[in-house]
């Protein structure tokens, strides 16, 4: 079906009505199927791959299936991103981080971060260190909660949060904080407001820019505005800091690093500024925090409902690593299970999501279908990786082993979970390695299950990215 041999018009959708465009369909599919991701793909099965919808005012193409995603991903004229308008221009419209910024500033300043990420943390050595401490963080947490008990009864989803964000500002900011300390406390209630806010495919108020005036409490316009003003603000003190207390010739992590660039007599690129870089660590919370804290809580859910995957893994950490050290990076290429735990986590939570938007730089095509400049194009990418005849048997149950080719780990081409291209994500070594080291250093002394009388459910809640519905487990330390 993506005959790409005859140009084709618009990609076809269902009717555009005035002002509303084609949010009553889609409204009404997602009232009955739950999900913005499942209503995109029931859509798809009527009028193909690439769908062109009309929400308020914003025009938008959702690309579903692999043979699609890949092309989309892949192609240099669908590789901008939107404009601020695409979320605010009192908000986003000034800023130029990474997410959102026109194509020069983004190759330079995508460059430089993804260097200076290397250096300060994502260099195996380092990064390892620093996760595992957090993980030993949360693992000390726990023993301290379960104190003379046998156990613990904890919301699993809420167990994470706090040592991602670490993790990631750490580097950035070369600091961590304790769960109790009132600015992490802060930041963490910034960011759960702003990821309520939106969603990926934009918010009420993006859509229907009217609402913003008619109904700002209603339509999240307030909680976005005020949310995305304290997170500036937190960021604008954090770096009122480092410029007071840098010194030159030994940065501590990326700020100072950027600020040596700015104010270095050479010749900078004119994509650096002070502006950039609290837009960018801004985006650096936006991307990092919420995916990789949702992928582990999927995973952990999982875990919790296959308890046979639970002792597999068990099994390889006990034998790897043994019980008298904690797991590192170095562990990695001799764990094969435990990483395709992480992948099969990672499977769970972005075939419920949708990318990052892009926008078309030109007039284009995608599998032939015309999309003009400017237009935004996301992808689903439920129909890759669980949508039912996908590459993955039963692709509801969470089977680690599906990625074991004779002790090998195989990934096939749709699993793309961090995009494809240019704007592949710049975190994905951060995020596996995270999501790998506090899956190895949990099980290795605690065993994660059922609350009998509060059974988990596999249902998931929408948000900017999936996550499970808040879920209980019994956690107990292992026995050896
Ligand atoms: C499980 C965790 C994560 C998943 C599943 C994930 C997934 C993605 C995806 C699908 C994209 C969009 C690719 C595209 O638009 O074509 C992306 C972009 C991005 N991600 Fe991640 N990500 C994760 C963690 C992180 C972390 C930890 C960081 C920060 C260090 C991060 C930073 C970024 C940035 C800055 C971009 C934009 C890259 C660009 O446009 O050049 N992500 N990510």
């Amino acid at each position: 079906y993506l005959d790409t041999r005859k140009p084709k018009k618009f990609p076809p959708g269902p009717k555009w009505w005035p002002i509303l465009g084609s949010a009553p369909q889609i409204s009404n599919i997602q009232k009955r199927t739950k999900h913005l991701v499942y209503a995109t793909t029931e859509l798809s099965k009527k009028y193909g791959p690439i769908l062109g919808l009309k929400v308020g005012t914003q025009v938008i193409v959702v690309v579903n299936g692999p043979a699609a995603n890949k092309e989309f991903l892949m192609s240099e004229d669908l590789a901008g991103r939107p404009l601020g308008e695409f979320f605010d221009k009192r908000t986003w419209g000034k800023r130029r981080g990474i997410l959102l910024v026109d194509e020069l500033f983004w190759q330079e300043q995508r460059r430089f971060f993804l260097k200076q990420l290397r250096e300060f943390g994502f260099g195996t050595k380092n990064m390892s260190t620093l996760i595992e401490e957090e993980a030993q963080e949360l693992i000390a947490y726990i023993f301290k909660s379960i104190a003379l008990n046998d156990s613990v009864i904890f919301n699993v989803q809420n167990l994470f949060n706090l040592h991602i964000l670490n993790s990631l500002w750490k580097m950035l900011a070369g600091v961590r904080y304790d769960a109790e300390n009132k600015k992490m406390r802060e930041l963490q209630a910034i960011l759960n407001d702003l990821f309520r806010a939106v969603s990926m495919v934009g918010a009420t108020f993006s859509h229907f820019p009217i609402l913003k005036y008619l109904a700002p409490e209603k339509s999240g316009y307030n909680v976005y505005v005020r949310s995305h003003q304290c997170l500036w603000k937190f960021l604008r003190k954090e770096l009122a800091y480092h410029k007071e207390t840098n010194v030159p010739d030994s940065p501590r992590d990326v700020i100072d690093v950027y600020l040596n660039v700015l104010n270095s007599s050479e010749e900078i690129a004119g994509s650096f500024s002070e502006e950039q870089l609290v837009a960018t660590c801004m985006d650096m919370f936006m991307a990092g925090s919420e995916t990789t804290s949702n992928t582990l809580s999927f995973g952990f859910l999982y875990l919790i409902l296959n308890p046979s995957v639970q002792r597999k893994a068990q099994e390889e950490i006990d034998r790897v690593v043994g019980k008298d050290r904690s797991p590192s990076l170095n562990d990695r290429p001799k764990m094969p299970y435990v990483e395709c735990v992480v992948m099969e986590s990672l499977r769970m939570f972005a075939g419920r999501a949708f990318t990052v938007p892009h926008r078309a730089l030109r007039d284009t095509y995608l599998c032939g279908y015309r999309i003009p400049k400017d237009v935004l194009v996301i992808a689903n990418l439920y129909g890759c990786m669980l949508e039912e005849g996908c590459a993955y048997e039963n692709p509801e149950q969470f089977i680690p082993e599906r990625f074991l080719k004779d002790g090998k780990i195989y990934l096939p081409d749709s699993f793309m979970p961090f995009g494809l291209g240019k704007h592949r994500c710049l975190g994905e070594s951060l995020a596996r390695a995270n999501i790998f080291l506090f899956v190895a250093g949990l099980l290795q002394k605690f065993d994660f299950n059922i609350v009998p009388e509060q059974p988990p459910t596999t249902e998931w809640a929408d948000g900017i990215t999936p996550g499970p519905k808040p879920f209980k487990a019994r956690i107990t330390p292992r026995k050896f």
